[in-house]
């Protein structure tokens, strides 16, 4: 059985932005220690980007051994390579261009105009495969068992680019999946799917500023995950919320720690 969520509380979003740093130096390293090497996907947006860049000059960061890092991403925007917009630029400047991975187990998300033209769909079965490839029969999934599976929130819930009540939601075979019309610009975008993001071992859900409040106390209550894509974002071993004061504004007493909000 998956295990309930839980929330952990920071002042302010440079404090969260640090000590998820923080905590994912740690989990790389017991990864790696345990198996050899480390799987991560990576978020776009504010707060998943701020974390990146933490990564990039946390004082242990190379306790990480970067060439056993396999680097998957959760979304993407379907733009143009190198386009500023997408999740994979940002990750790319913040810490990727830092650190001293191996491009090999770097997998972005397909680009409009690359060897699939203009098809997101295409691009979106293409990073199946890869994903597949990737998967060990230990795996039992089509996916490999990320170590963590970091995922921004929307005010709106979104996780990835999983918007409330769309097609996307109700994937319960394929791992990545095209979006058309997402609410939030660009509409088409490149998507892991719920069944991908649940075969993670942890899953870490961020979430910064009054605007995400909303969002976060949906995402920790007992929603629908058609209704509230965050709620259905469970990681097999873990699920953390890493949020700081303004976001957990609307949380329940009992999930936070006295004296923190
Ligand atoms: O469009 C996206 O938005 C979310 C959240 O972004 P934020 O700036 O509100 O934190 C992000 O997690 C996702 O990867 C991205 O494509």
């Amino acid at each position: 059985m998956t295990p309930p969520p839980s929330a952990v509380v920071h002042p302010g979003p440079d404090l969260l932005a640090k000590a998820t740093a923080a905590r994912l130096v740690t989990l790389l390293v017991d990864a790696q220690a345990a198996r050899g090497t480390a799987a991560i996907v990576l978020t776009g947006g504010g707060i998943g980007t701020s974390v990146l860049g933490e990564l990039a000059t946390a004082p242990a960061r190379d306790a990480v051994d970067w060439r056993r890092l396999d680097v998957w991403w959760g979304d993407e925007r379907f733009l143009p390579r190198g386009d500023p917009e997408r999740n994979e630029t940002g990750a790319r400047s913040a810490l990727l261009d830092h650190v001293n991975v191996d491009p090999e187990r770097v997998h972005p998300m397909p680009a409009s105009g690359d060897r699939n033209g203009d098809d997101a769909e295409r691009g979106a079965d293409h990073y199946a495969r890869e994903l597949l490839a990737a998967a060990r029969p230990e795996d039992h999934a089509d996916a490999p068992s990320f170590d963590v599976c970091l995922l921004g929130i929307g005010p709106d819930t979104h996780v990835a680019s999983l918007f409330p009540e769309q097609p996307a939601l109700y994937e319960d075979e394929r791992t990545a999946v095209s979006v058309h019309g997402a609410p939030k610009p660009p509409p088409t975008r490149v998507t892991l799917t719920l069944p991908a993001i649940r075969c993670a071992r942890e899953v870490w859900l961020l979430a910064s500023g009054e605007s995400k409040a909303d969002a976060v106390r949906l995402a920790l209550a007992d929603a629908g995950p058609v209704q509230v894509p965050a709620a259905g974002a469970r990681g097999r071993k873990r699920t953390l919320f890493l949020v700081d004061r303004a976001a957990a504004r609307r949380l329940p007493a009992d999930l936070v720690a006295p004296g923190v909000l």
